[in-house]
C-alpha cells in the first residue's frame, strides 16, 4: 500500500470527497443563477425598448408623414434616436457581471482532472460489470433490483459506452450506445450513437449480421444481449452466488483475555485453515464517529498494485492516541501480540469503489525492502478488519478461492491469519472487495506480525 500527496484532489475515489465535489457544484451553480437572473434582466430591458421602438409599419406617404407630423412621435423617435439607442448598445457590450465570471474561475480550478474522470468512468463500468447489471436498468436508476430516484442524461450514457468501447468490451458498449437511444436527442446525434451502436455490434460479432444489427436498431423494447463471459469466483461472491455454507460456528468468547468474562464478544467462526473469524459488536458508536470526524478530511488516494495504477478509495492513518482502546480490543478478540503491528488505516470508498483481488502477505511481488523486513518483523501474520458502517448495496468483502463472502457490517470485526500453521503465507487468504454499488465504505484495517507471536502463537514449521 502507498499514499500519494503530490497529485491534485480526486474526487472519485471517495464518498467524502465526493460530497466536497457537490458542494462545489452547488457554488456554481448559484452563480450561474445569479447570471442567468443577470441577463435575464438584460433581455427584459432590451425586450422593452425593441417594443417601445418599433413603430406601426405605415404603408402610405401620407400615413408615414402623417405619424411624424403628430409632436408625440416626433418627440419620442428623437429621443429615443439621441439617448435610447447608445444605452442599449452600451448596456449590449457591457461586460456581464465579471465578478461572477471570476468566481466561476475559481472554481473551476477545483473541477475533476482527466484522472478523476476516468476514476469514475471506471467505477461505474465495475458496477455494471461485476454484478453483470443491465444498462437500461443502470441509466434508469435501478441498481441491482432496488429503484433510486435518479436518471441519466444522455451524455453520461454515451460517455460511459465511449469509455467500455475503449476497453474494447463491444458487447457492453453496444448496450449502453442502445441505452442512450432511448433519451430524445437532436438528431444528428442520434445518427452518431446509432452508427457507434453498430459498429460496436460488428466488433463483437460478425458482419454477416449486419442486417440483423440494424433491426436491433428500430426495435424500441429493451431487449438484453446475453452474457457470455463465465463469471470468475470473485463476480459470484460479489452476486451472492456461493454456496450456502452449513460448517459455521458461533459461540461467546468469554476467554481470550479476563476483561471478556465481563463482555463477552460473540464470534463466528466463517473457516479454520486459513482461520477468519468474525467478531460482531465490537466497534463503539462513539468510535465509528470519531473515526469519521478525524478522518473527514486530508485523505489520501489509496494506491494499490505492482504497477500502482489501482486506486481503489481515500485513506488516512488514525492518530494512535485515539485507537489506545481499539487495540486493546484487538487484543481480547485475537490474543495476539500487537507489537510492532501496523497503525490503524482508515478507508473510505467511492464511486464503484473496489480492491481488486490482492494478498495481506509479503510475497513475490513485494517491494525491494522484503528481506530486510522478514528479517525483522517476520511476515503479516493475520489482518484486522473492523466494519466502520454498513453498505446499502455491494461492498462485500469476498474470498474467492474460499468461496467466503463477508458483507460489511458496522461494529463488526473480520479477522484473518495470512499464513498457515507452518507460518508460509496462505494462498488461500487471496481476497477483493466487491465495488461499492450504492453506499459510503468506511474501514479499518491494522497487520500483524508474525515474530512477536512467538508466545501467543508459535509456528508449527513441519
Ligand atoms: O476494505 C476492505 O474490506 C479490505 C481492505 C484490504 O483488503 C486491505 O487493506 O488489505
Ligand atoms: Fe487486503
Amino acid at each position: 500500500m502507498k499514499q500519494n500527496d503530490t497529485k491534485p484532489i480526486l474526487y472519485s475515489t471517495s464518498v467524502v470527497s465526493l460530497m466536497e465535489l457537490a458542494q462545489i457544484e452547488n457554488e456554481y451553480v448559484d452563480h450561474l443563477r445569479g447570471y442567468v437572473d443577470e441577463l435575464q434582466r438584460k433581455v427584459d430591458y432590451i425586450k422593452q425598448y425593441s417594443q417601445i421602438g418599433k413603430h406601426p409599419e405605415l404603408e402610405t406617404e401620407q400615413q408615414r408623414t402623417q405619424f411624424v407630423a403628430n409632436p408625440l412621435n416626433a418627440f419620442g423617435l428623437v429621443r429615443r434616436a439621441h439617448e435610447d439607442w447608445s444605452k442599449v448598445l452600451d448596456f449590449i457590450k457591457m461586460v456581464e457581471n465579471p465578478a461572477q465570471f471570476e468566481e466561476m474561475d475559481r472554481l473551476m480550478a477545483k473541477a475533476p482532472t482527466e484522472e478523476d474522470m476516468n476514476e469514475a468512468l471506471r467505477g461505474m463500468a465495475k458496477i455494471h460489470e461485476i454484478y453483470d447489471l443491465e444498462p437500461a436498468d443502470i441509466a434508469k436508476g435501478l441498481l441491482d433490483g432496488r429503484q433510486y430516484m435518479a436518471q441519466m442524461p444522455t451524455p453520461d450514457r454515451v460517455l460511459l459506452a465511449d469509455y467500455i468501447y475503449n476497453k474494447t468490451d463491444y458487447r457492453r458498449a453496444a448496450q449502453w450506445y442502445k441505452t442512450a437511444l432511448q433519451n430524445e436527442t437532436a438528431d444528428a446525434q442520434r445518427e452518431e450513437i446509432r452508427k457507434k451502436y453498430i459498429i460496436s455490434r460488428l466488433k463483437g460479432g460478425s458482419s454477416d449480421e449486419v442486417e440483423k444489427y440494424l433491426a436491433e436498431l428500430s426495435q424500441s423494447h429493451e431487449e438484453s444481449l446475453p452474457t457470455i463471459d463465465k463469471p470468475t469466483s470473485t463476480q459470484l461472491g460479489c452476486r451472492g452466488l456461493y454456496p450456502a455454507r452449513t460448517n459455521l460456528s458461533c459461540h461467546y468468547n468469554f476467554e481470550t483475555t479476563p476483561f471478556l468474562r465481563l463482555a463477552p464478544i460473540k464470534t463466528e467462526t466463517l473457516n479454520l485453515e486459513p482461520l477468519i473469524v468474525l467478531h460482531h459488536d465490537v466497534l463503539y458508536d462513539r468510535e465509528v464517529a470519531f473515526v469519521k470526524n478525524v478522518t473527514m478530511h486530508d485523505m489520501t488516494d489509496s494506491i494499490f498494485g505492482s504497477n500502482n495504477n489501482i486506486i481503489i478509495s481515500k485513506i488516512k492513518e488514525l492518530d494512535v492516541n485515539g485507537t489506545i482502546k481499539i487495540d486493546r480490543r484487538i487484543v481480547d478478540m485475537t490474543g495476539l501480540s500487537l507489537k510492532n503491528s501496523t497503525t490503524i488505516q482508515v478507508m473510505n470508498y467511492g464511486l464503484g469503489g473496489h480492491f481488486r483481488e490482492h494478498v495481506d502477505y509479503i510475497g513475490e511481488d513485494w517491494n525491494d525492502d522484503k528481506n530486510e523486513f522478514l528479517a525483522s518483523y517476520g511476515n503479516r501474520f493475520a489482518t484486522v478488519l473492523f466494519f466502520v458502517s454498513n453498505v446499502t448495496q455491494g461492498g462485500t468483502l469476498v474470498f474467492p478461492r474460499l468461496q467466503i463472502a463477508v458483507r460489511p457490517e458496522r461494529g463488526a470485526a473480520l479477522v484473518w491469519h495470512n499464513l498457515n500453521n507452518a507460518c508460509e503465507p496462505d494462498p488461500l487468504t487471496e481476497h477483493s472487495v466487491c465495488p461499492v454499488i450504492v453506499g459510503s465504505r468506511w474501514v479499518l484495517t491494522k497487520v500483524l506480525f508474525e515474530k512477536v507471536q512467538m508466545f501467543t502463537k508459535p509456528c508449527h514449521k513441519l
